[in-house]
């Protein structure tokens, strides 16, 4: 049995800089494409931190998809399937899709209450001042330094266990040279390159699919995988399954996993400005169409990984090429790889290398741009020069993620968090439960804030506090109560430990929260917070008509805004100008009323089916599913896995064929008529082309 690593050291070091400077170049390249053949100018802050607000859904969507696929997703999803069988991969994709559905509410309500907002912390501040703002920025910190410390070691982990580089090297090249790339786009480009991540990640997703179920000469089959689980579970019964098996959902370790990770997903989508800055970036009319997309496509992305990667794991133990992993091996979520190399050894570990990397570059992208995002508008804007201008506000954004520049803050600190962790023994599976304790308590105050006119400010802040307290004091009581006193980073990752830090946190800030807003209701009409930058942004567009110098009446202007309201526009927007216009005219209260309403309906709707309607009865039923159930179950995931790609590899490419249209024009123009292609504003008659 091999353990030693399948790859050489180089392709490691490969990997981590090579991917970090291919992307720096493809940014780059995206960049200057950008500026030249569409209006949009990343030299724009408004268009570096939020895209202009002009995205469609599908790339929206695959941004979402991309943001929210963590090295996480891929390793910790097949470390639950090897740990508990067919339900962990369950548990894992439904038990962090929902958030993301349920998230289409507050983005609605973003756009109808905060329509230009940069940051979540900008809606709280502008709704309950300072005391709140500086509460709630510890936990939106917090939620970034949990997750991109997850992000590092997973990423770390993976790579010296495939190629042997140095961790330390890892854990700093890895958020350095994804910053450089960072620096050099912005939202719009970044959100390209997500689209990129995206697709490739789909593209050997299948290939590893295939592989298992029917090519593999160690697998191969529906038939073969079962047999071999069979044998596994005989060999070693898993504890708490129905006759100690693989193939059930009556899982009872798999259920508290699933409980856990509802609870810490609610705290990583809610509290995590990267899908804030996502629901700002996309054009208000979409918006919400855009997470139900993202969230259904996701699903596949674990579900489909785990259930392949995870199970073979399973299946291929005593295998003479397969790895033995030790329960720190599986925390630190190597069943993934170690199946990988197993099935096609040298190609098997090089393509597992590539899918974390470009899930690791596009999650941690995504934290930088969030944290820079904050540190810019909450921080520095807020407090330290509130009457900063665009020049300076760019300036900022940039050197929170440059480290070209002397401060390249977070990347820095991402590199040193990812050692800390190492070295003190915490891997990214204890991570990953750990972080609905501490940030579990600000979920439903959040939640209240944005969406609620009766949140009442002191029960949301007291909530939230009392929540952390309570989720880390159940944590640590019940850690010493079921190991005689004794506390430390394995007993602490117990899941009945990880479960009680979990609950208290989030139904203890959520009770309170809920409570005292019932008790001591406000009445807020949200108008502070519609006011949050509306008067730059509407300089913006006045800026921009006076540049475009053919500016309409305002009666023309009026009765344009009005007609542009109540249809979604099939005109593509190609610069910041159009887009202030166009934002303007979907902001219609009516529209984004009903648009909401969509959110509230389907995101429950399929939160039910995906937590309750289909896992509890199969939990119930405690049936261990024979070849046919194991088939019909891989088959389904299939399907939606190739329904996902539809969704976010090809619909957004549909979507955008008159921008691609307008761009590939502008290059033959100047590849034919040198120097012709540049992009010229048209005149104001219609909105942009
Ligand atoms: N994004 C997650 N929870 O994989």
């Amino acid at each position: 049995m091999s353990s030693s690593p399948v790859l050489p050291q180089g392709a490691g070091y490969g990997v981590v800089v090579g991917i970090g400077l291919f992307f720096s170049v493809f940014m780059l390249a995206l960049t200057a494409i950008q500026s030249r053949y569409t209006g949009f100018s990343p030299k724009n802050s408004e268009e570096f931190n939020s895209a202009s607000r002009s995205v469609k859904p599908g790339l929206i969507a695959s941004g979402i998809v991309s943001a929210w696929t963590w090295a996480a997703t891929l390793l910790q999803s097949s470390a639950v399937a090897y740990e508990y069988g067919i339900s962990g991969p369950w548990w894992y994709g439904a038990g962090a899709t929902v958030q993301i559905l349920l998230f289409a509410q507050l983005a609605a309500k973003l756009k109808l209450n905060a329509p230009h907002a940069h940051t979540w912390l900008e809606i709280v501040y502008a709704r309950w001042g300072k005391t709140a703002h500086l509460v709630f920025m510890f936990f939106g910190l917090a939620t970034n330094v949990i997750v991109s410390s997850m992000l590092i070691l997973g990423g770390s982990a993976t790579v010296s266990s495939l190629t042997g580089m140095n961790t330390l090297a890892a854990c700093f090249l890895i958020p350095v040279g994804v910053a450089i790339y960072v620096v050099v786009g912005g939202m719009r480009a970044t959100l390209l390159c997500d689209y990129t991540h995206t697709s490739v990640l789909f593209a050997i997703i299948f290939v590893f699919v295939f592989t298992v179920y029917a090519t593999s000469a160690k697998i191969g089959s529906f038939a073969a995988m079962h047999a071999l689980l069979a044998r596994a579970a005989e060999a070693a019964p898993v504890a708490g399954n129905a006759h100690g098996s693989y193939l059930t959902m009556r899982s009872k370790n798999g259920l508290i996993f699933g409980v856990i990770n509802v609870i810490g997903n609610f705290a990583t989508v809610f509290q995590d400005q990267a899908y804030w800055q996502r629901a700002i970036a996309s054009r208000p009319a979409t918006c919400v169409k855009a997470y139900l997309l993202g969230g259904l496509a996701w699903f596949a992305i674990p579900f489909m990984f785990a259930t392949t990667l995870g199970l073979s794991a399973v299946a291929l133990r005593g295998d003479p090429d397969m790895m033995t992993l030790t329960a720190a091996d599986v925390s630190a979520g190597l069943p993934a790889s170690a199946a990988a190399a197993a099935l096609l050894g040298k190609s098997g570990a090089a393509a597992l290398l590539i899918v974390l990397f470009l899930a690791v570059t596009s999650a941690t992208s995504a934290e930088l741009i969030a944290v820079s995002a904050l540190l810019t508008y909450d921080v520095y804007k807020r407090y330290v020069n509130p009457q900063a201008t665009e020049t300076q506000i760019l300036r900022v954004s940039h050197a929170m993620v440059s480290p070209r520049r002397s401060v390249c803050v977070f990347a820095i600190v991402m590199g040193i968090l990812g050692l800390i962790f190492y070295y003190i023994g915490i891997s990214m599976g204890w991570l990953y439960d750990f972080m609905g304790v501490v940030l579990g308590a600000a979920v439903v105050p959040i939640a209240c804030c944005i969406t609620w006119r009766k949140a009442n400010r002191r029960g949301c802040i007291a909530g939230a506090l009392a929540g952390f307290c309570a989720g880390v004091v159940a944590w640590l009581v019940s850690t010493a109560t079921l190991n005689g006193g004794l506390i430390n980073a394995t007993t602490t990752f117990g899941n009945y430990e990880m479960l009680a830090g979990n609950l208290a946190s989030i139904g203890t800030g959520g009770v309170i929260a809920v409570a005292a807003s019932l008790v001591w209701p406000e009445d807020f009409d949200f108008a502070a917070t519609r006011a949050i930058n509306a008067p730059a942004a509407q300089s913006l567009a006045d800026a921009a008509k006076e540049k475009e110098g053919a500016g309409r009446t305002s009666d023309e202007y009026a009765d344009e805004k009005k007609r542009g309201a109540s249809e979604e526009s099939t005109e593509p927007v190609n610069s910041t100008e159009a887009a202030v216009e166009e934002e303007e005219r979907e902001l219609d209260p009516g529209a984004l009323r009903s648009a909401f309403r969509l959110a509230a309906w389907s995101s429950v709707a399929l939160t039910l089916v995906m937590l309750i309607i289909v896992p509890l009865p199969l939990f119930f039923a405690q049936t261990v599913y024979g070849v046919g159930g194991l088939a019909a179950w891989v088959v389904v995931g299939m399907v939606w896995t190739f329904c996902s790609a539809i969704s976010v590899v090809l619909y957004p490419l549909y979507e955008s064929r008159a921008a691609l249209a307008l761009i590939s024009k502008g290059i033959l123009k100047d590849i034919f008529m040198r120097g012709s292609g540049k992009f010229v504003h048209q005149a104001p008659t219609t909105h942009d082309a």
